[in-house]
């Protein structure tokens, strides 16, 4: 993630009074919540990191949760810890302690092999600097995923050219990255983070690289296609300009949420 003035989070947060986003992030409030729309669930994650030998706690006990059709912005200062939190949702990084639950599964005591299938079935990611694959086209970009599940080329190439019309990209699909715009590369990265339908989509500061017209762009997108498919997605980011998109915003600071 970029390093972000101060500027900005006063920014930030001044437009989460303005605009009264619901926030918290705590799962302690499950009694009052719907459990058949719950999506992830994290309780209690401890996570340090070893630095010069000695552990610095960066997660001090994180109760966090998202629904079924529900946008929830992760906000904080640098260094609170809101893309570890996000890796370790994802399954791309172990805690040291507590609980992950991803659609009714739990994660944190899968071995590696599992883990990975749960990502590869059930959550979608998009990076602030795309991560496209630089060398295959768009449309190879988006079918990747597919074929990591068994599906043939030639149909994932189908199913991935369809989708990148759905994303305003159907001329570009024999394109590669380096001959796209920010905003076409984040269209492209978002087509490939929904084709599998996943249950959970993670997004760390996708909007960060974009201009405002190619990020309220990304985000429309995002919304509806997460819409369709009832997923929760979970986005860190530092950018004012797309608080209007957040259903809910938590706040992290000093290893735990507000
Ligand atoms: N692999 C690592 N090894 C050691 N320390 C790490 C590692 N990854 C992150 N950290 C440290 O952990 C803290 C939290 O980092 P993290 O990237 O989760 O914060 P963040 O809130 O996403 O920050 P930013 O908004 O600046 O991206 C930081 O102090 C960072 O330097």
């Amino acid at each position: 993630m970029s390093n972000q003035t101060s500027a900005d989070l006063s920014s930030l947060s001044a437009t989460v009074v303005n605009v009264a986003v619901p926030s918290g992030a705590r799962s302690e409030d499950a009694a009052t919540r719907d459990s058949e729309k719950n999506i992830l669930t994290a309780n209690q994650i401890r996570k340090s990191y070893h630095i010069g030998g000695e552990p610095r706690c960066v997660l001090n006990g994180v109760n966090f949760y998202a629904d079924a059709d529900e946008c929830v912005f992760l906000s904080g200062p640098s260094g609170s810890g809101k893309s570890t939190l996000l890796s370790i949702m994802g399954c791309l990084l172990e805690c040291d302690s507590g609980e992950i639950s991803i659609a009714g599964q739990r994660v944190d005591q899968l071995s590696v092999s599992k883990r990975t299938r749960v990502r590869r079935q059930s959550i979608g990611f998009v990076f602030q600097r795309f991560q496209l694959i630089r060398g295959l086209s768009a449309e190879d970009n988006v079918a990747v995923p597919l074929t990591l599940q068994g599906m043939s080329l030639a149909e994932a190439r189908e199913k991935a050219g369809e989708l990148l019309g759905r994303v305003g990209l159907s001329l570009h699909r024999r394109q590669l990255p380096t001959a796209m715009s920010p905003g076409q590369c984040q269209r492209v990265a978002l087509a490939r983070a929904v084709i599998t339908k996943p249950k959970l989509l993670l997004a760390d500061e996708p909007t960060a690289a974009l201009d405002g017209k190619s990020g309220a762009e990304v985000m429309e997108l995002m919304k509806e296609l997460v819409a369709e498919t009832g997923s929760a997605s979970v986005i860190v980011t530092h950018d004012p300009r797309i608080l209007k998109y957040a259903d809910r915003i938590c706040e992290i600071e000093n290893g735990q949420f507000k």
